[in-house]
């Protein structure tokens, strides 16, 4: 299985060993025509920040998806970069930035997490390496997490840039290990180790290797086997409305705050001083 999937993230948009291979640049999606699960890989080195285009890419991929009626979809970063899963939203995009592009942006982002929150099939993040702030949302939208360790880091630690998870970020996490332990780790832009993560519950499962996590996916994935697509995106709907229906009610409220407080000059600098200490 892992051996064609290799054969496949080298060809070109055509039929491989029977799965379709599609190809974005920056995200790469298979279909296994025969197990219908998709493995959707983020491939935009050096860290898979997430870009304007690359949001587009992930939200577009997701709809097709969608529509193609797939049985479960892995969400992965690829290989090559070794220790990141993502690097997070791309803070040059919230840096100095242009008011249309970061508007297009904010917006986009709700779109993205609405469309991957509210997935009518099982979605799994095979999470091998870090994976902060954005990246710790898009892993958290999943059904399922497996966490690749124990040296990778995971959180949403936004207030150490000075900027504040919106309601939907943090009710994200909340319904994933609570409200009180979720408050406390985005007050404080907690990360934890994938031991850590695995004790909270931020994640399923903890793997020494990439290999055996995407395998606990797969597994995962295949539990649903004899469940009916329709009673499962019926309940995980019922499950998950409450919080995406609060964004539908209040996306330009939501959008407004955040594209305003972006601007001022303090959250400016605090940007630019985290980006500074990036690259050093
Ligand atoms: C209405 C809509 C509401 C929307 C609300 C938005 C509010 C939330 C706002 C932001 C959320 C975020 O996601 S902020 C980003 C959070 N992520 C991080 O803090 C991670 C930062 N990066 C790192 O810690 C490390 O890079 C790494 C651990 C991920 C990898 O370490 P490594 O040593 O391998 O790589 P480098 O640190 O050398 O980085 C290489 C290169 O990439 C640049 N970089 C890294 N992360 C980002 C990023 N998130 N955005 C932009 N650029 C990034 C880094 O500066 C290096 O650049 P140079 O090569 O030019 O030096």
């Amino acid at each position: 299985m892992l051996k064609r999937y290799n054969i496949i993230l080298y060809s070109t948009n055509k039929i491989v060993n029977s799965c379709r291979y599609v190809s974005q640049s920056m995200l790469k999606s298979t279909v296994n025509e025969k197990t219908g699960i998709a493995t959707v890989i983020i491939n935009k080195p050096p860290v898979n920040c997430i870009s304007l285009e690359l949001l587009n890419k992930i939200n577009t991929e997701i709809n097709k998806l969608q529509k193609d009626n797939i049985r479960g979809m892995i969400l992965t970063s690829v290989r090559s970069l070794q220790k990141v899963f993502c690097g997070g939203l791309d803070i040059k995009e919230f840096y100095n930035p242009n008011p249309d592009r970061l508007a297009k942006y904010l917006t986009n982002l709700q779109d993205t997490w609405l469309s991957l929150y509210m997935t009518s099939f099982p979605t799994v993040s095979v999470i091998n390496g870090h994976s902060l702030g954005g990246g710790c949302l898009i892993a958290m939208c999943c059904d399922y997490r497996v966490m690749v360790g124990p040296d990778y880091t995971i959180g949403l630690n936004e207030t150490k840039l000075g900027v504040v998870p919106p309601k939907w970020f943090q009710d994200t996490m909340a319904a994933i290990i609570g409200h009180r332990k979720a408050e406390v780790s985005v007050i404080a832009g907690k990360t934890y180790t994938t031991d850590e993560a695995l004790q909270i519950g931020l994640v399923d499962e903890s793997s020494p290797d990439i290999d055996n996590a995407y395998k606990k996916g797969i597994q995962f994935l295949n539990s649903f086997e004899k469940i009916s697509p329709w009673a499962f995106k019926m309940t995980k709907n019922i499950s998950r409305q409450p919080i995406s229906q609060w964004l539908i009610d209040n996306k330009q409220k939501d959008l407004e705050f955040v594209f305003n407080y972006m601007q001022t000059p303090s959250v400016q600098k605090h940007l630019g001083l985290y980006l500074q200490s990036l690259k050093k």
